[in-house]
């Protein structure tokens, strides 16, 4: 589905990423783990193409997308839901919702599945985004982007800050979407314990590099542990 190919990313002068590696087959999804700052935001902004990368390659469905616009990857399935959440904060949630449909000249009316998914949505569909908790926001941010029917969906870090009960119904979420098998997630993520219930395969990124990767249920918890630490 996707396939990140020896990517080396900069801000300026300074290398962020280097020589990045990483596989996510049709239907998996895949976690990003390591400490703050390793550069696993700019990894999902360089898939993203909102950072060109100084060399390497990200093939998405067979086809090099390494040099196509954000807006044509968007438009291509590829749906990103960034750290900040960047909910409209004067827009009603329904509102944040349809924003989300019209950017991609889709139809403007939200789909009644997406409440289905998010039923904590459906009543407060009229409140401001800026007035709704952290957990509401990140559940709105994901809703927006997945009504536009993406077939990759990039999460950088869908707990950071959130209450446990909603942290749960985040993940309930993305388990039925896993299940659906229609989706590939790229998570990025912190919440080693979240992370690992939800992921087929799991990377764990020191210093802008790939130390540690392998098939979730194969790897050992002591593992993945140690090398987060480093
Ligand atoms: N716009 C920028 N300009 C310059 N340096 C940046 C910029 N954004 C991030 N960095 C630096 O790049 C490095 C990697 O940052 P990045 O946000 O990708 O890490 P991260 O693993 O996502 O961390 P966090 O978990 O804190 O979000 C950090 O040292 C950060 O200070």
């Amino acid at each position: 589905m996707l396939s990140i190919k020896n990517i080396t990313s900069a801000y300026g002068e300074t290398v962020i990423l280097r020589d990045v590696d990483i596989e996510i087959p049709r239907g998996s999804v895949v976690a990003v783990m390591g400490r703050n700052g390793v550069g696993k935001t700019t990894l999902l902004k360089t898939v993203m193409g909102l950072i060109r990368p100084l060399k390497g390659a990200i093939t998405y469905n067979g086809r090099d997308i390494t040099h196509l616009r954000p807006e044509a990857r968007a438009l291509e399935g590829i749906g990103y839901v960034p750290q900040g959440r960047e909910i409209f904060p004067f827009l009603t949630v329904e509102e944040n919702l349809v924003v989300g449909l019209e950017a991609r000249g889709k139809k403007a009316a939200v789909p009644e599945g997406i409440f289905a998914l998010f039923p904590g949505l459906r009543d407060i569909q009229n409140r401001k985004g800026g007035d709704l908790s952290g957990g509401q926001q990140q559940q709105l941010a994901i809703a927006r982007i997945l009504i536009t029917e993406p077939k990759l969906l990039l999460l950088d870090e869908p707990t950071e800050g959130i209450q446990p009960s909603i942290v749960f119904e985040i993940e309930n979420t993305i388990q039925f979407i896993k299940e659906q098998g229609k989706l590939s997630i790229l998570l990025v993520e912190q919440y080693m314990e979240f992370a690992l219930r939800l992921a087929d395969f799991c990377y764990v990124m020191e210093k802008g590099s790939i130390a540690f990767h392998g098939n979730v249920g194969e790897l050992s918890r002591d593992d993945i542990k140690n090398h987060m630490a480093i």
